[in-house]
């Protein structure tokens, strides 16, 4: 089950300082086949904060999450977490066809070993969440793309994680749907108040749903700079207008594009 989302245990959580839920110090990651994907990376998230990383492809920015998740050690430098509380969200939603979307929602649940009643609770509260207690009964077949995605994220959300890390995520959306998703996950934030930790292609994505964007170089991924938002995070789709938003939309792309 670890390819799909699960729950994760603290690694080393020694070195963080008060308030940091997420701190990576001084990482480097060299795979066995040679490459290194990450050199020197330093970052730390807050508790409840939003952070998103963009980069250019193949700069390390899943590896990132991975190291942040403990599915993988770094060469060099720490990696901190302060929870056992993460769930992984990935581009693919990979439900179980033959599940009920209520049946999806619950398997991770069920897999961490949480009694019937607590997982009525919480499949409820998650459905009831991104807006499909309507379809509960419903195989994923009968849903859309952006409803299998809202599969995804209940699933995650029913383990009431601390600290969710999503790869890419409305990647493979259109772009009505993938706009509808984002609003979706502020809204969950909001709400949830979970620490985020969001790779993304998206620019405009990234400045939108984050307190934070990180702009890594190519491989081998260094930061090459950290943009703060600065805006207020009851934001809806109206801020894209707001002249701070494009202001940071062009200093991310600036850094992004080596002009930074
Ligand atoms: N398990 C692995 N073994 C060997 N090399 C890997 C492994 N995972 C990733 N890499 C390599 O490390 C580099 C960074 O990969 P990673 O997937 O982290 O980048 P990314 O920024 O997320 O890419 P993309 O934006 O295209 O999804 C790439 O060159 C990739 O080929």
């Amino acid at each position: 089950m670890r390819s799909l989302i699960d729950t994760m245990h603290g690694v080393d959580a020694a070195h963080l300082l008060h308030g940091q839920q997420i701190s990576a110090d001084r990482v480097s990651m060299r795979y066995a086949t040679g490459t290194t994907a990450l050199e020197d990376v330093s970052l730390s998230v807050a508790r409840g904060e939003f952070v998103a990383i963009v980069g250019p492809s193949g700069c390390g920015k899943s590896t990132l999450l991975r190291l942040a998740a403990g599915l993988e050690q770094p060469t060099e430098g720490s990696v901190a977490l302060a929870t056992e509380s993460v769930a992984f969200i990935f581009q693919d939603p990979t439900l179980l066809p033959w599940r009920t979307v209520r049946r999806n929602v619950e398997l991770l649940t069920q897999l961490a070993g949480l009694p019937k009643e607590e997982r009525a609770r919480r499949v409820d509260a998650a459905v009831e969440a991104v807006g499909l207690s309507g379809f509960a009964g419903q195989l994923p077949k009968a849903l859309s793309g952006g409803m299998r995605m809202r599969v995804s994220l209940a699933r995650a959300l029913a383990l009431e994680p601390e600290v969710m890390l999503l790869d890419e995520p409305f990647g493979a959306l259109d772009e009505m749907t993938r706009d509808e998703m984002q609003n979706q996950l502020l809204d969950l934030h909001r709400r949830e108040e979970f620490t985020a930790m969001l790779v993304t292609h998206s620019v405009s994505e990234a400045v939108y749903l984050a307190d934070r964007v990180v702009v890594m170089s190519a491989r081998p991924g260094r930061i090459r700079g950290v943009v703060e938002v600065g805006l207020p995070r009851d934001r809806d789709a109206d801020i894209r207008f707001d002249q701070r938003f494009t202001d940071r939309v062009a200093e991310v792309a600036a850094l992004l594009h080596g002009k930074g």
